[in-house]
């Protein structure tokens, strides 16, 4: 965590189809110091596009390259970064990762809606089944900043973003014991 600092950075992370985006849009609405960087986005604006995957039918991202575009953007901090992975950023440039957490009949339709193919469906529900991602999240930043959000419902979206916010306005008075206050509460 940064002292320096003046607004946090904070990771919106989960399955595909658990909400990322909603999330990110919906807090730049509430917060206006915040700028939502989509990494999928982001990495084909700035040519961070390693190969794709034809397979999966996804896109490869370069993320050396990709970390040395955002750094700067982070080390200024108010960065919403919304991907599915969170490994690549530093532990030093981040202040909150939020692990978006979906039943997996949510998933399925969402994901069914967007016209994936069953195995892709079912490529992502094993990733939430497995929790793959707030293992991820546990192996590279420290329990105190990581906090896992249910996000089935548009009433899940609205209580998890008015927690976000009111914890992102508490930053950085935040001590080790009330890190979460606002989030937790
Ligand atoms: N908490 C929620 N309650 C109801 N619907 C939701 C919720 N979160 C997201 N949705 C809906 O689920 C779909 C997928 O949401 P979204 O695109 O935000 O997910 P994502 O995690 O960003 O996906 P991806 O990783 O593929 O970009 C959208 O149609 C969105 O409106």
């Amino acid at each position: 965590m940064s002292s320096e600092r003046h607004f946090p950075n904070i990771i919106i992370t989960g399955t595909p189809g658990c909400g990322k985006t909603s999330h990110c849009e919906m807090l730049v609405g509430m917060l206006a110091e915040v700028k939502h960087f989509s990494i999928s986005d982001i990495a084909k604006e700035r040519k961070c596009i390693a190969a794709h995957d034809k397979l999966r039918d996804c896109d490869i991202v370069d993320e050396d390259k990709l970390l040395d575009e955002i750094e700067d953007d982070l080390e200024e901090g108010g960065i919403l970064v919304d991907w599915h992975a969170c490994e690549i950023f530093p532990e030093s440039l981040i202040d909150l990762v939020v692990v978006l957490r979906c039943k997996t009949d949510v998933i399925y339709d969402r994901l069914t809606e967007r016209g994936y193919k069953n195995s892709k469906i079912q490529e992502n529900l094993d990733v939430e089944i497995m929790e793959i991602i707030v293992e991820e999240a546990r192996d590279n930043y420290d329990s105190s900043i990581i906090v896992e959000l249910e996000s089935n419902t548009m009433e899940d979206l609205e209580q998890n973003c008015d927690k976000i916010s009111k914890w992102f306005y508490n930053f950085p008075t935040n001590s080790e014991n009330d890190y979460l206050r606002g989030i937790t509460s």
